[in-house]
């Protein structure tokens, strides 16, 4: 059994697969020849129903990708991972996000130490939220990276479910416009710092810890110990800064999967410990269906093998993600870490350069927003991306009266503008439609036949949608959990290690020595470039 997707027979399949049918695949022939296309190529998955019906595949090449996936043992890589082996094997970890949410009682890994950790960190946030850490009204999360992207995310998109009395605030970047902002607002008797780093070695949230102590000070601040919090999993830093309430975890929860761990003590806080529940029971129903269904019917397997076909087929090289919910705004910048810190990467297990492409670049912005920005590009653009709706069929504004029946109606405009443009992008326009189109007055000096080519769009351009019923705790939490096992789909075919990280570190360390420089303005010995740009940078 082989392990690296391209090593498979199953590769030069698909490869011919490819050539005969699939470089001219079209969508819309395929849904006029296929009346059950919808129904065949759609899946319910707990929480999170998918129309895969608009992507360029069909039961051949599915059938093709799933063979692929049965070549390459990827159920028993899924088992592995499942069961805590080390399959972080550069780092030698396992990597047991899933045991996190695993209910109490389950023989997951690690249950007993996860439900004693879960029941310390929610008692700690609700007891934040009863007031008994005195008259909390703002709570700044101050992590990075993985400490800081998933539970930013989560607390947008579950912004119906906050207590309404508490003021949630994420700083991250070592630039201080990002903490100066935030701390302005402050009174420092209403404010609970939480410093969230699995390592609590990274420069910019050891920085931004010190300049909010030092502001804690100076505003007559008395009680740190009272006022700032750690997660991580080195406690002994966080007391060695002056915490004493800190809450561990371990090596095998990774930084960019770790949202489940204390990393959301700001999310329990947020939204209470029940929801926080739902959050991690949600996710678990879709690690259920990850562990358990059959590939033919598992949507993370589903979603990763037809990323495998875009990718490595159609050499598409990027993935738009638009969720039509402004709550999941920064879910684009969520999967950027996910996807590009897991699967960038270059060789393979044992190290060898990989002759294929791997993680496309995956980026986006929230819909309608998007559509009035890059959208021309995704229709009109000469590169084929293919896009991934997400849309919520219930909405949540908690208003009343006129107001609602307002934004009622602008949630049918929301769904009405998600479903036109995945229709737009796989129907497009013929130059012979756009010939019978009335020209528009601004152009009526333009050549008929010119304005017709510049007014057609190719079509056949692929997308997915997600729908969920309603955004809550539970939805999001298997919608995360989605995303992070199709990660894992690819990455294993890939034969890479989707939990490593290795390509942050240069930077750091180079950081770590230019650093002095940037206050002595000492260029000697750099390259050309970082020496003019450092004399720059620090000459009066
Ligand atoms: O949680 P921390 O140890 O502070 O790490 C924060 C982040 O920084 C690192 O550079 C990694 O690229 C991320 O994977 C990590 O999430």
């Amino acid at each position: 059994m082989t392990t690296r997707c391209d090593l498979s027979p199953v590769w030069a399949e698909l490869q011919a697969h490819y050539a005969a049918s699939g470089r001219g695949f079209d969508l819309r022939d395929a849904f006029r020849a296929d009346a059950g296309r919808f129904s065949a190529l759609s899946v319910e998955a707990p929480e999170v129903f998918a129309d895969l019906s608009k992507n360029r595949v069909d039961a051949s090449t599915l059938a093709l990708l799933l063979k692929l996936a049965a070549d390459c043992g990827l159920e028993a890589r899924r088992d592995a991972l499942l069961r805590g082996d080390p399959v972080n094997h550069t780092e030698g970890r396992a990597v047991l996000h899933t045991a996190l949410r695993a209910p109490a009682g389950s023989d997951a890994p690690f249950n007993a130490e996860v439900q004693a950790s879960l029941e310390a960190m929610l008692a700690f946030a609700e007891s934040v939220r009863r007031g008994e850490r005195g008259a909390i009204t703002d709570v700044v999360h101050i992590g990075i990276g993985g400490s800081d992207l998933g539970p930013a995310m989560v607390v947008q998109a579950l912004e119906a479910f906050r207590a309404p009395n508490l003021r949630l605030h994420f700083v991250s970047n070592v630039d201080g416009h990002d903490l100066a902002p935030v701390l302005r607002e402050l009174n420092a008797q209403h404010t609970l710092f939480v410093i969230a780093s699995k390592t609590f070695t990274t420069q910019e949230t050891i920085a931004n810890a010190q300049a909010a102590k030092a502001w804690f000070h100076a505003v007559g601040g008395t009680d740190v110990a009272r006022h700032f919090v750690a997660t991580s999993s080195n406690t002994a830093a966080a007391a060695a800064f002056g915490i004493d309430t800190a809450f561990g975890f371990w090596d095998w929860v990774g930084g960019r999967y770790s949202l489940w761990s204390v990393i959301g003590l700001p999310i329990a806080i947020a939204v209470g410990a029940d929801n926080f529940r739902a959050l991690l029971a949600g996710a678990h129903a879709m690690d259920q269906h990850f562990a358990s269904s059959p590939l033919a019917g598992n949507l993370p397997v589903l979603l990763g093998l037809i990323d495998i076909w875009y990718r490595n087929f159609h050499g598409f090289t990027s993935r738009s993600v638009a969720p039509y919910h402004q709550g999941l705004r920064r879910l684009p910048a969520y999967l950027q870490q996910l996807e590009m810190e897991s699967n960038g990467k270059g060789v393979d297990l044992d190290g060898n350069a990989l002759p294929l492409a791997t993680s496309p670049v995956v980026w986006g912005e929230a819909g309608t927003n998007g559509q009035h920005a890059y959208f021309q590009m995704l229709h009109q653009g000469t590169d084929v991306i293919p896009v991934e709706f997400i849309a919520v069929k219930r909405a949540n504004h908690g208003a009343s009266g006129e107001l609602a029946a307002k934004l009622a109606d602008q949630h049918r405009k929301l769904l009405a503008n998600c479903l036109a443009q995945s229709q737009a992008l796989m129907q497009g326009k013929t130059a012979d439609e756009a010939r019978t189109e009335t020209a528009p007055t601004a152009s009526a000096t333009l050549d008929r036949e010119v304005l017709a080519r510049h007014r057609s769009f190719p079509g056949n351009r692929p997308s997915t949608t997600l729908v969920l019923d309603a955004l809550t705790p539970r939805s999001l939490g298997a919608l995360i959990a989605l995303y992070e096992h199709r990660v894992f789909v690819t990455g294993a075919l890939w034969g890479i290690n989707s939990f490593d990280q290795w390509g942050v570190e240069l930077g750091k360390a180079l950081c770590n020595q230019l650093l002095p420089r940037l206050e002595s303005g000492d260029a000697q010995g750099l390259d050309g470039s970082t020496a003019g740009l450092l004399r720059r940078l620090t000459t009066a």
